[in-house]
C-alpha cells in the first residue's frame, strides 16, 4: 500500500464555494495495510495452521449476540446453507463495503451465492480525510452484515485488510476459496486522483498493484476461480467511431486482426483501469486465467431489493464533488434548491445504469464465467445521455414535484470534449439475459424523493467541483475547515 495519505490530510471547500488550498508537510502517517479486529469474533472451525493465521481478519456475522426472533432465523438458515453448501458458488466481493460492492454482495447472498466481503474501509477514510459524508447515514460494515443475517440468517464471511497486502489477500483466498473474484476494490473517483500527485500515485498504486495481487492469488491458489473485474466506459474514451465491446476488428495495408479497442482515458483514475485491463488479458493469456472485464458506465440510484430491507442496510449516496456522479448529484441539488451543475457546454454523453442492473451484470457474468485463458469485456450500461439531457430530465421531474430546477453552466473543472460523437455498443450482457431497468419518470421521482428526504444532511459548500485537471500539482493539498 502507498504510503500518500494521513489522517491529518484534508480537503474542504470555503463557504465561497471556492478550494482553498495550504500546503502540509505532515502527510506521512502510512494508512493500516489490515486490521486485527478489536471486537469478539468466532474463529473459525477446523483450521489448518495456515488458516489459523487469517483468523484475525475473519468477522462472521454469526458471531454476534442478535436478537431471540433472529437467532430462531438464524438456525433454520445455518440448516438451510449447511444442505446448500456444496452446491452454492463461493464469490468473494473485494470492495464489498462500497456504492456498488455492497449492493452486489447483498444481491448475490440473496440469490444463493456464499458471499465473503473484502475490504479495508478505505472509502470511509477517504469521506473522513476530505470532510465529505454520503447523503444517507450508513451503518458499519459489522452492522451491516449483521443485521443481514438477522433478517435472512445468511451469512456473510469478512476479511478486513489491504488487497495491496499480498499475504492478507492470500490468506483471505485460502480461507474462503472463492469461484469467483468480483473486485470493486479500487479508488474509483476521476476527481480524486486528480487532486495532487500523491492522490494521483495512490489511485494508480492502489488499483494496478491490487488487481496484480488479485491475479497471482488466483494463479497461486484458485487456479479455476473467474476474475470479474470492474473496468469502465471510460477507458474508451470519446473517440470519433462507434465503440465496439472491447476489441475491434482493423485492417491494415491489406491485413486484418482483432485488436483490443484503443484507450484514451483522461484521468489518472481512468487511466488505473487501463492498466489493469492490459495486466489482466495479458495474464489470460500467459497463465491461463479467465477474466470478465466489465467496462461500467455512470452508475445512478440507491435502492436495490435487498439494501431497502432495512436501514441498516441502507447504500451510500454521494453527492459530494468529488465521489458524486452526474445523475445522483443532480437528484440531490434539485432536492435543496441549488442549480444543477452542468459543466461546460453539457454535451458530454456517456453510459448510465441503474445501480440495480450493476448487481444483475454482475450476477449474470458469475452465473457465465469466461472460459480458461479467455479475457472477455462486457460494456455494462443501458443508455445514454449527454449531461444536459439528464439536466433536461431532473428539471422536469423536480417540477412535477414542485421543485423548482435551475440549471447553471459551470466553467468545466475537467479536460474533456464538451461535444462529441458518442455511439458504444451495448449487446453482450442483453445477449446474456439482462432485463434493464431504463431511466424513468417513476425512478426519477423515488430518487429525487429520497433525495428530498435526506436533504437536511446535505453540506451545500461540498456541490461546486473543486478539483481541477489543469491545475493538479505535485504539492500536496489540503485547505483549512
Ligand atoms: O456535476 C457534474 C458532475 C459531472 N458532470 C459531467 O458528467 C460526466 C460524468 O461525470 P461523473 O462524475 O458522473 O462520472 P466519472 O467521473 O466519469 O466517473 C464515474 O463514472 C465512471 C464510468 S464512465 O464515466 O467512465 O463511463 C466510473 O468509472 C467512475 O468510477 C465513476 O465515478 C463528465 O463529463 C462530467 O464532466 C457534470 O457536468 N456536472
Amino acid at each position: 500500500m502507498a504510503h500518500l495519505l494521513s489522517t491529518t490530510c484534508s480537503l474542504d471547500v470555503s463557504s465561497s464555494n471556492k478550494m482553498h488550498f495550504k500546503s502540509i508537510n505532515q502527510c506521512s502517517t502510512p494508512i493500516p495495510t489490515s486490521f486485527n479486529m478489536g471486537i469478539s469474533f468466532s474463529p473459525l472451525k477446523k483450521l489448518s495452521s495456515q488458516r489459523k493465521k487469517s483468523a484475525q481478519y475473519v468477522v462472521r456475522a454469526s458471531a454476534v449476540s442478535m436478537s431471540q426472533e433472529a437467532t430462531n432465523q438464524n438456525d433454520s438458515g445455518s440448516q438451510q446453507s449447511t444442505d446448500a453448501a456444496s452446491t452454492r458458488k463461493k464469490v468473494m466481493v473485494i470492495g464489498g463495503d462500497g456504492y456498488c460492492g455492497w449492493a452486489t454482495a447483498l444481491h448475490l447472498s440473496n440469490k444463493g451465492y456464499e458471499v465473503a466481503i473484502v475490504d479495508n474501509l478505505i472509502r470511509r477514510l477517504f469521506d473522513h480525510q476530505l470532510g465529505l459524508d454520503s447523503l444517507t447515514p450508513i451503518s458499519s460494515i459489522h452492522n451491516r452484515i449483521r443485521r443481514w443475517k438477522s433478517l435472512t440468517g445468511k451469512d456473510i464471511q469478512l476479511f478486513v485488510g489491504d488487497i495491496c497486502d499480498f499475504d492478507f489477500l492470500a490468506e483471505a483466498f485460502k480461507s474462503f476459496e472463492p469461484d469467483a473474484v468480483v473486485h470493486f476494490g479500487e479508488q474509483r473517483s476521476a476527481p480524486y486522483s486528480m487532486i495532487d500527485r500523491s492522490r494521483a500515485v495512490f489511485t494508480q498504486h492502489n488499483n494496478v498493484i491490487g488487481t496484480l495481487n488479485v491475479l497471482f492469488a488466483i494463479k497461486e491458489f484458485r487456479e479455476e476461480c473467474h476474475l470479474v473485474k470492474l473496468g469502465t466506459m471510460g477507458e474508451y474514451g470519446t473517440p470519433n467511431i462507434d465503440i465496439e465491446e472491447g476489441f475491434i476488428t482493423i485492417t491494415h495495408n491489406g491485413r486484418t486482426d482483432t485488436l483490443p479497442y484503443p484507450k484514451q482515458a483522461s484521468s489518472f483514475y481512468h487511466l488505473s483501469k487501463v492498466h489493469d485491463s492490459h495486466n489482466i488479458a495479458f495474464t489470460c493469456k500467459a497463465w491461463g486465467i479467465r477474466a470478465t472485464d466489465l467496462n461500467q458506465g455512470v452508475v445512478y440510484g440507491v435502492r436495490t431489493d435487498e439494501t431497502a430491507m432495512h436501514e441498516d442496510l441502507v447504500n451510500r449516496l454521494d453527492y459530494d464533488a468529488v465521489f458524486g456522479t452526474a445523475l445522483n448529484r443532480f437528484c440531490v441539488q434539485a432536492a435543496v434548491g441549488h442549480p444543477l451543475t452542468v459543466y461546460g457546454k453539457g454535451g458530454q454523453t456517456r453510459g448510465y445504469l441503474d445501480i440495480r442492473d450493476t448487481v444483475q451484470c454482475v450476477e449474470i457474468a458469475i452465473a457465465n464465467p469466461a472460459n480458461p485463458g479467455e479475457f472477455r469485456v462486457f460494456n455494462q450500461f443501458t443508455e445514454q445521455f449527454s449531461v444536459n439531457e439528464l439536466a433536461a430530465l431532473v428539471t422536469k421531474a423536480g417540477e412535477k414535484l414542485g421543485l423548482e430546477v435551475k440549471t447553471i453552466s459551470v466553467p468545466n473543472p475537467r479536460v474533456e470534449a464538451e461535444e462529441h460523437y458518442y455511439n458504444a455498443k451495448h449487446t453482450k450482457l442483453i445477449e446474456l439475459g439482462l432485463q434493464p431497468h431504463l431511466l424513468s419518470d417513476s425512478l426519477l421521482d423515488s430518487l429525487l424523493n429520497f433525495a428530498v428526504q435526506y436533504k437536511d444532511r446535505v453540506d451545500t459548500k461540498q456541490i461546486m467541483p473543486s478539483v481541477s485537471w489543469k491545475k493538479i500539482g505535485a504539492k500536496p493539498k489540503t485547505v483549512a475547515a
